[in-house]
């Protein structure tokens, strides 16, 4: 069973100059231990798709199922983690915090501190733990986003562009956790323009005229 399907999904925007059909039918499946990329030009619509998959918006039409299940107004984060491309870090937060906010939300207490501490360590930012996000730099507060996206061990992790703004590295280190986080189980789908990524990807999508394609 694909841990994350979406079904005829189609969205649109009103603008001052008419409407814009940014979906048009993504039909879209992604299995557990998968990592699957989504390529497509600057506006083909990625981070919209991503907000209709992750529950952040609502499809015109469509349906997107979690664990086969319809996805809920507001998809718990041991369902679905996500990194969004604005990262959404919560500012009175500090990075450690940031990342435990999924388990505790989860009534995981206990796993905390151990999850915390490998994966802030494993991106490189252990040092910055009691940092507010103000205080460090946007690919700091990318890796502590990705950090918290995947914390709770979720069945679905959607990643937007997660090596933007990253040195070679930094983006060599997120490549490994997406790809072991796809080996402890979970479904991941990454909207990238990198070619770093589609190489550790299993297949490849690209969003193009409101349509997904294999590529
Ligand atoms: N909430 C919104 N209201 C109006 N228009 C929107 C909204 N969200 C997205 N759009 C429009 O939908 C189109 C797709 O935007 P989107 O951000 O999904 O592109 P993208 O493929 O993620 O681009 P990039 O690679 O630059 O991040 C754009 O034309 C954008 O202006």
């Amino acid at each position: 069973m694909s841990a994350l399907v979406a079904r005829g999904v189609t969205r649109g925007f009103d603008h001052p100059d008419g409407r814009i059909e940014v979906l048009r039918g993504v039909d879209l499946a992604v299995a557990a231990a998968e990592v699957v990329t989504v390529s497509g030009r600057s506006g083909s619509g990625k981070s919209a798709l991503f907000a209709v998959l992750c529950g952040f918006d609502k499809p015109d039409a469509g349906t997107v199922e979690v664990c086969g299940a319809p996805l809920p107004a507001v998809p718990p984060w041991s369902d679905c983690g996500v990194l969004p491309q604005a990262l959404g870090l919560a500012q009175e937060l500090t990075l450690a915090e940031n990342v435990a906010l999924p388990l505790r939300l989860s009534g995981r207490r206990a796993e905390v501190a151990d999850r915390v501490g490998e994966l802030l360590a494993e991106l490189g930012i252990a040092a910055l733990a009691d940092r507010y996000p103000q205080e460090v730099s946007y690919g700091q507060q990318q890796r502590a986003a990705l950090a918290r996206a995947v914390s709770a061990r979720p069945a679905v992790l959607l990643a937007d562009e997660p090596t933007a703004h990253l040195d070679h590295d930094s983006v060599a280190v997120v490549l490994g956790l997406l790809r072991r986080t796809a080996g402890e189980g979970t479904a991941v789908l990454v909207a990238t323009h990198h070619d770093a990524v589609h190489r550790i990807a299993d297949r490849e999508l690209a969003l193009a005229e409101g349509r997904i394609a294999a590529v």
